[in-house]
């Protein structure tokens, strides 16, 4: 059908980058792991610049001369003085990935992953196709050995047209809502979406397709809600405010990254509620795969207004407070919810 060709193309980019993370996951020194400067300091890892130059290599070389990618990551502080020996080793990481695949009979060199890296500088927009790539989204997960995925999404007209989630530390069956950071020996799933078309879930070794659906649940008190890993991410005391309001009895189930979009799509939970601290501003490579993927499985992603998340204003997302997710029933009982909360918590405390 429409995206047919891109959704083949960036099932294999991020299934490649899956691949190159897991291997690094395993053997994580500290020496892999990066700061990033500025005001919130957040990890940077070969990883993350492996899996970025890997899905920008193959996604070029799938759709030559029309391309355009917006990414999270950047190789300035790569080229800054002592990157040598870390650029060398993303380009063997990238090269062996690449030689194990066997489509792509070439060697790149430490340029050529610099320049694929730096491919990934589009603004995105309402015109036109672009590729939306968080190459390691939760980079803090991937470092302690817990949960991440390679998030990579086409917009068209500034539309999420497709989603693929590669979630290498997610079990095939239900999580384990008891040990949800514990990492496992399974292969991990692949969720991918395509608009109108619904979401599927497959092994992260391609063995065999199922198509999923979130959550049936309509009452509140038997729905369990997904939040950030980190409280400086979301507030976790507005979470648990909302989940009161709502009868929520569970407690919240609190992993890093856009796995929570994929464990939600097949119904592990009902909620996701993400709550930014003031002046955050949301990034579109944080959702857009995340998105599709719940929403073509049969869920609600709006911002806490009940918008719709519009990912045609280049890469950052303007939103309304935070972003909630669920399925059609609860939705209108959990509007309630946030609304309420909000309101109790921007008034003066007696
Ligand atoms: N201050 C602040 N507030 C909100 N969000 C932030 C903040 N800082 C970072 N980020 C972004 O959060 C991404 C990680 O996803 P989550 O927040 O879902 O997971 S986590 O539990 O917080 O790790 C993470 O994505 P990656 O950088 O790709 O890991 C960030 O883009
Ligand atoms: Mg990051
Ligand atoms: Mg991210
Ligand atoms: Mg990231």
């Amino acid at each position: 059908m429409a995206y047919d060709k891109e959704l083949a193309a960036a099932i294999k980019a991020a299934s490649l980058a899956a691949r190159l993370c897991r291997k690094v996951q395993k053997a994580l020194l500290q020496s892999d792991v990066r700061s990033k400067h500025g005001r919130n300091k957040s990890p940077v890892t070969v990883a993350d610049y492996g899996s970025q130059a890997l899905v920008s290599f193959v996604l070029q070389q799938e759709f030559p001369g029309e391309f355009s990618l917006v990414a999270e990551e950047d190789s300035n502080d790569l080229r800054k003085d002592g990157g040598g020996e870390i650029v060398e080793r993303i380009t063997k990481l990238v090269n062996e990935s690449l030689t194990s695949d066997g489509s792509y009979g070439v060697s790149l060199s430490s340029e050529d992953i610099l320049k694929a890296i730096d491919s990934g500088k589009s603004e995105g927009g309402s015109q036109g196709r672009h590729w939306v790539l968080d190459p390691i989204d939760g980079t803090k997960g991937f470092v302690k050995g817990d949960q991440y995925a390679v998030a990579l999404a086409l917009l068209d007209r500034g539309n999420v047209v497709l989603g693929v989630l590669a979630c290498p530390n997610l079990p095939l069956t239900s999580i384990s809502f008891a040990h949800p950071h514990s990492p496992n020996n399974e292969v991990g799933c692949l969720f991918f979406a395509e608009v109108g078309r619904g979401t599927y879930m497959q092994p992260l070794d391609g063995s065999s397709t199922v198509k999923v659906q979130v959550s049936a649940v309509e009452n509140p008190e038997e729905a369990s809600f997904f939040e950030s890993y980190e409280a400086a991410h979301s507030m976790h005391d507005l979470s648990s405010l909302i989940a009161q309001k709502l009868g929520v009895k569970a407690a919240p189930i609190r992993m890093d990254s856009q796995v929570k979009y994929g464990a939600l799509s097949r119904g592990d939970g009902a909620i996701y509620l993400r709550f930014p601290r003031n002046g955050y501003r949301e990034k579109i490579w944080d959702h857009a795969a995340g998105s599709i993927v719940v929403t073509e499985a049969g869920g609600v992603v709006t911002d806490a207004a009940g918008k719709q998340l519009d990912f045609s204003k280049g890469k950052y997302l303007d939103l309304d407070t935070g972003i909630i997710v669920s399925n059609q029933k609860l939705m209108p009982l959990l509007f309630d919810a946030v609304r309420a909360s909000l309101a109790q918590k921007s008034k003066p405390q007696p």
